[in-house]
């Protein structure tokens, strides 16, 4: 298999998204897509490939509902790398990228932005990190954010964590969160509580239905939310390892 793909990479003279999703549904694993992109990246530098399959957490809930907040406490109990998509996408809004005057309107006006955008954003990111435990915050949005991820990563979620809130309750944080964010007034949040319901709640069904989906009550005291997540990793033999 490796000379297969190696034969393939002398037509490929820059990175190809799509020589690297074929190659990652084909082989399917998170070691092949690497080494895809390896090969394909010959000649514009060189990313080494990954020994391991990446332990893979997605964290999911309507906005406001405590998302991020718990990412941080996640992150400094048991030492996984926090991508969150919004924040990747508002990087590549304040950095002036091709994309992003589009990004700033689409969460401008509450939607999603297409996946193939916040799909290679998250892939660069586990791409340059040397941790192989990932919570990947505000994503799949979408079920085709979903399939899309596992064709170009090549791997599913281990955990999936769904917060689940009660809708005042997320309209009363996002109006008191305070940081300027283009999307907290009350014309997009009601766009963004419709595009939760229509769009992410069949990722979460889905996954439900996986039986991988851990579903949090999310109304509480930030610890008293934690109380409940903490027995969710400790599980995990993964994220027993020691933070430092
Ligand atoms: N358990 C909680 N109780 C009250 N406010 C909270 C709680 N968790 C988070 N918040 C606040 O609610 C707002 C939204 O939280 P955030 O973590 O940004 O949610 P999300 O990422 O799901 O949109 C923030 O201002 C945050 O400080
Ligand atoms: O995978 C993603 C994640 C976010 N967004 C956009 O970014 C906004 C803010 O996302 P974030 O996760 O930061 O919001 P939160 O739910 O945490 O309030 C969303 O409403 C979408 O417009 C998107 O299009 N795709
Ligand atoms: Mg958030």
């Amino acid at each position: 298999m490796w000379r297969r793909v190696a034969s393939l990479s002398s037509s490929i003279s820059s990175y190809s998204t799509s020589f690297v999703a074929q190659t990652a549904s084909r082989l399917n694993t998170w070691e092949s897509l690497t080494t895809g992109i390896a090969i394909a990246q010959q000649g514009k530098g060189f990313i080494a490939p990954k020994e391991k399959t990446p332990f893979i957490t997605f964290v999911l809930g309507g906005p406001g509902s405590g998302k991020g907040t718990q990412c941080v406490k996640i992150v400094e109990t048991f030492g996984f790398t926090h991508l969150s998509a919004g924040d990747l996408l508002r990087r590549e809004i304040a950095s002036n990228s091709a994309d992003g005057v589009m990004i700033l309107n689409t969460i401008k006006e509450g939607k999603i932005v297409p996946s193939e955008v916040t799909v290679r954003l998250i892939q660069k990111e586990m791409e340059s990190s040397d941790n192989d435990k990932f919570i990947i915050d505000g994503f799949p949005r979408t079920e085709e954010n979903r399939v899309s991820f596992e064709r170009f990563i090549g791997v599913e979620p281990n955990v999936v964590l769904f917060f689940d809130c009660p809708e005042e309750e997320m309209v009363k944080r996002l109006l008191n969160r305070n940081q300027g964010r283009v999307d907290d007034n009350l014309e997009t949040i009601k766009t963004r509580l419709q595009v939760f319901e229509a769009l992410s709640l069949p990722v979460i069904n889905y996954y439900s239905q996986r039986g991988n989906l851990y579903t949090i009550r999310a109304k509480g005291t930030e610890d008293e939310i934690f109380e409940q997540v903490r027995p969710i990793f400790t599980t995990f033999d993964v994220c027993h390892r020691a933070v430092e």
